[in-house]
């Protein structure tokens, strides 16, 4: 008896102890939480004990909190835990670096039901969208969270993985997780539950997860840890044990804030919490599914600003691209960053981000503030919507240059352009002995330009005179552009085909210290930095410190495609508010045919100039300028259209038709030669239409042509100007080869009126399907100044070259395009040449 009263003596004390150590450390939790200067209850100090109420609580009352479970571990109940005088809530520290392993399964009823009402408690907790959970159960298939099932449909936990190939797959999605959150600060909690350990290398990922320390955002629920068979598990990091028997559960000591001195935990057994009520599950589900909905949803509408056009550029252009976790995200072209740098495999949301970007400067600043050249080198639409079109004819104001499926000589033009406005500010501070453009007289605003070119390294492709000076261009606009409010973006899905920079990778993004990766963009990046390879669409790390790793910010941005009505009105609203007087952005669309009816400076033509014009196309440059040769009188002012392509016999309609506009009926002849049948249809209309002006018009065939060079190449037979148009030169060869009595030839005839006739006021204008032709008909190519005015078609770059004595010719015959060259001013343009209404590109093939 006396033994017996002894022991139960001994018990009690025990339980008392035990009982005082569990306040106690319940206690310590309550303080660690709320710091120990700080008060509980104080402004700006979270109210633990409320918290602890709410955590130990939350079944009853689900109502998601606004615990960060990132920053710091959170007490969490797992259930009663009993003492001789009464009982008390256990509870342990998990998050913020802390996890959890229970030494049973999820195929125990018990680890089931605690496993679910951790899931729980931890979702009521955080602050709603800041905890995503992700489940393994393998051991029973799933269905130890089936009664979560509404949490499955709320998006908050995602379907569990049964088979390896799904455990496999998590692993990676958690450690990608963690690595993010590591590079990039993520305030997203990942809560892995595993109902079962998995075998092998699965469940040293698992426990690596453990030790990769708060920074991770990662919090592990293991059950089923250690597996009794289990010779040498992986070491588990920062985990409280629970160890159940038959009736109880025995909590070991939490990391860092022992129950006991000598590493027995827990002195006193708990009985663990039983499943969460479903009408309790139903309800949070509910309300974490409205509360992620609101918080995941990031419309194009949350980049702009309340009011319109209220911001000044004096110190650079500031705008929201996007938000981290629920912050905005705000970018600045300025000082420090005054050139981007963006990267994204293609359909990583490249032109979706630029176009929020672009609605986002241009709703912030007017006008008057920041204009814009955007240039894209990919067939596609990404500007498309700056631009006036048959359908909407509203632009952005601020929009000066838009290039859609843009040449590379397009870009070089724009880039031309930029450094002509780059050299007028330099000249406009100088002059007013100011140094910031901000001091500049504000009677002529001098807007910041922003100028985004998106898969430029297009620009680079091919070691041609092109890229060498595309690449001159930008090294001399990236350097300067700071000081004179000058910004480039740069966009790209490669960053490979840039190497063929010849060096000049770091003088030039060197002066990009913004990157923005978006999924697959990591060539952006610092080649240590990673963050991007594995992002979602729709987010984009930010970098600032030219891509080095620990730089990272990670954010997300709205789809602006994903609500095409809200983005028209807010253009239309723009267009409305434009100032009196604005012109829309010139526009380059890569795909677009000219028309000699359609071009300004024909429409202007008038009789009476001195020089006759004669148009050939429409150059690509920003203002895609008339394309044409002034007829003067020097010797050689002729025309010679070259190629196969049937374009050849359209550019030579339009530069007769051209050329007749400057004449009043009566005051040209016009011999026209229709001698290959590919130019019949266009000759006839041309000389239908030269007639129908009131025009002399003469047809001739190649014999007719042969007696009219004669006639010509006489000096004094030519009387008021004339022009023998020849489609198809190459059939008058054979005819113009044979000599006459005189053993003169045609060819004879030919070159002396090329050399003479335009003093006269005679002009070829000839459409060659060869250039060999050509230069026999000439003479040979020492004679290439008798016919100063070229334009070529299909013709090879290399052959070109030769010919006209430019071996780094860089041309590159494709649909649609034409080089024009005037050996007697020096220039060399590609051009859009003129085709006929109607005409197909392809046709050209
Ligand atoms: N923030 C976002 N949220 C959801 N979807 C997005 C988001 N951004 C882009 N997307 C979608 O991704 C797809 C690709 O976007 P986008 O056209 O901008 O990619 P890209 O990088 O420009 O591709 P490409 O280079 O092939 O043109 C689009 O269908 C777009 O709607």
């Amino acid at each position: 008896m006396g033994v017996r009263v002894g022991r139960l003596a001994a018990t009690y004390e025990q339980a008392v102890a035990a009982h005082r150590q569990a306040r106690e450390h319940l206690d310590r939790a309550r303080h660690a939480l709320a710091g120990p200067d700080r008060p509980t209850g104080a402004p700006g100090v979270p109210d633990v004990a409320g918290r602890l109420d709410r955590v130990g609580t939350a079944l009853a009352t689900p109502t998601p909190g606004a615990v960060d479970l990132t920053e710091a571990p959170v007490p969490v109940r797992v259930g009663e835990a009993a003492v001789p005088d009464g009982s008390f809530p256990a509870l342990l520290p998990l998050a913020g670096g802390n996890h959890l392993a229970v030494d049973v399964d999820g195929r125990d009823p018990r680890v089931a039901a605690l496993l679910r009402a951790l899931v729980l408690r931890l979702l009521a907790t955080g602050r709603p969208g800041s905890v995503r959970v992700v489940a393994l159960d393998a051991g029973a298939l799933g269905a130890t969270f089936l009664p979560l099932r509404p949490l499955v449909d709320a998006g908050v936990l995602a379907p569990p993985a049964t088979t390896d190939d799904e455990v496999a797959d998590l692993l990676d999605t958690a450690e990608r997780h963690a690595r993010a959150a590591q590079d990039a600060g993520g305030t997203e909690l990942l809560l892995v539950v595993a109902a079962s350990a998995p075998s092998g290398r699965d469940l040293a990922r698992l426990a690596a997860l453990t030790h990769a320390g708060p920074s991770a955002a990662v919090c592990v629920l293991l059950a089923g840890y250690p597996a009794p068979d289990a010779s040498a598990p992986p070491p588990l990091g920062a985990t409280t044990r629970i160890r159940l028997d038959d009736r109880s559960a025995h909590l070991g000591d939490p990391p860092g804030q022992p129950f006991s001195p000598d590493g027995t935990g827990l002195a006193a057994t708990v009985r663990l919490d039983g499943d969460p009520p479903a009408n309790t599950v139903r309800a949070l589900a509910e309300h974490l599914a409205a509360a992620t909905r609101h918080h995941s949803t990031l419309d194009f509408e949350d980049l702009l600003p309340d009011g319109r056009w209220t911001g000044s550029s004096a110190d650079g252009l500031r705008t929201v691209v996007g938000r981290t976790g629920r912050e905005p995200v705000t970018l600045a072209f300025d000082d420090a960053t005054p050139h981007w740098l963006v990267g994204g495999r293609t359909g990583s949301g490249k032109t979706v981000f630029l176009l929020g970007l672009l609605y986002g400067l241009s709703t912030r600043y007017g006008p008057d503030e920041l204009a814009l050249y955007l240039l894209d080198f990919k067939e596609g639409v990404s500007f498309t919507e700056f631009v006036p079109t048959d359908r909407d004819p509203s632009w952005i104001p601020h929009a000066r240059a838009v290039g859609i499926e843009s040449d590379r000589e397009y870009g070089v033009a724009v880039l031309r352009e930029l450094r002509r406005e780059l050299n007028r500010r330099a000249g406009a501070l100088k002059r007013h002995g100011v140094t910031k453009l901000a001091d500049l007289p504000r009677d002529r605003p001098t807007p910041r330009v922003v100028a985004v070119i998106d898969e430029f390294h297009v620009l680079f492709a091919g070691n041609d005179a092109v890229a060498r000076e595309a690449v001159a261009l930008l090294e001399e606009l990236a350097r300067k552009g700071r000081s004179y409010g000058i910004h480039l973006v740069l966009a790209s899905q490669s960053m490979s085909g840039i190497e063929a920079l010849y060096g000049k990778i770091d003088p030039i993004f060197g002066q990009f210290p913004l990157r923005l990766a978006l999924p697959g963009g990591n060539g952006v990046l610092h080649q240590l930095n990673e963050a991007a390879g594995t992002l979602p669409i729709g987010s984009a790390v930010v970098n600032a410190a030219a891509g080095l790793a620990g730089a990272n910010t990670t954010i997300r941005f709205p789809d602006a495609h994903a609500d095409p009505g809200a983005v028209a009105r807010l253009r239309h609203e723009l267009w409305q508010a434009r100032p009196a007087g604005s012109r829309p952005p010139a526009v380059f669309r890569g795909y677009d045919a000219a028309h000699v009816e359609d071009d300004p400076t024909f429409r202007g033509l008038q009789p009476g100039g001195r020089r006759p014009l004669a148009l050939v196309g429409r150059t690509v440059d920003v203002d895609l300028t008339s394309a044409c040769f002034a007829l003067d009188t020097s010797p050689g002012r002729h025309l010679a259209v070259v190629g196969t392509s049937a374009v050849g016999a359209a550019v030579l309609h339009a530069a007769t038709v051209s050329v007749a506009r400057q004449h009043l009926p009566g005051t040209a002849r016009f011999l026209l030669a229709p001698l290959v049948a590919a130019a019949d249809e266009v000759a006839d209309r041309c000389a239908d239409e030269l007639a129908a002006a009131g025009h002399l018009v003469t047809r001739i065939d190649a014999a007719g042509l042969r007696d009219e060079l004669r006639t010509l190449a006489e000096p004094a037979a030519a009387t008021g100007r004339t022009f023998v148009v020849v489609f198809g030169m190459d059939g008058a060869s054979g005819v113009l080869g044979l000599r006459d009595d005189t053993f003169r030839s045609g060819l004879d005839d030919l070159q002396v009126v090329l050399r003479r006739g335009p003093a006269h006021g005679v002009h070829l204008l000839g459409w060659w399907r060869g250039l060999r032709r050509l230069s026999e008909d000439i003479g040979g190519a020492q004679h290439r100044d008798d016919v100063a005015c070229l334009v070529a078609l299909n013709v090879p770059g290399p052959e070109l070259g030769i010919y006209l004595g430019v071996p780094d010719l860089s041309y590159t015959p494709r649909p649609n395009r034409a080089l024009l060259v005037d050996r007697h001013d020096q220039r060399t343009r590609l051009i859009v040449p003129f085709v006929r209404p109607g005409h197909e590109l392809d046709e050209e093939r």
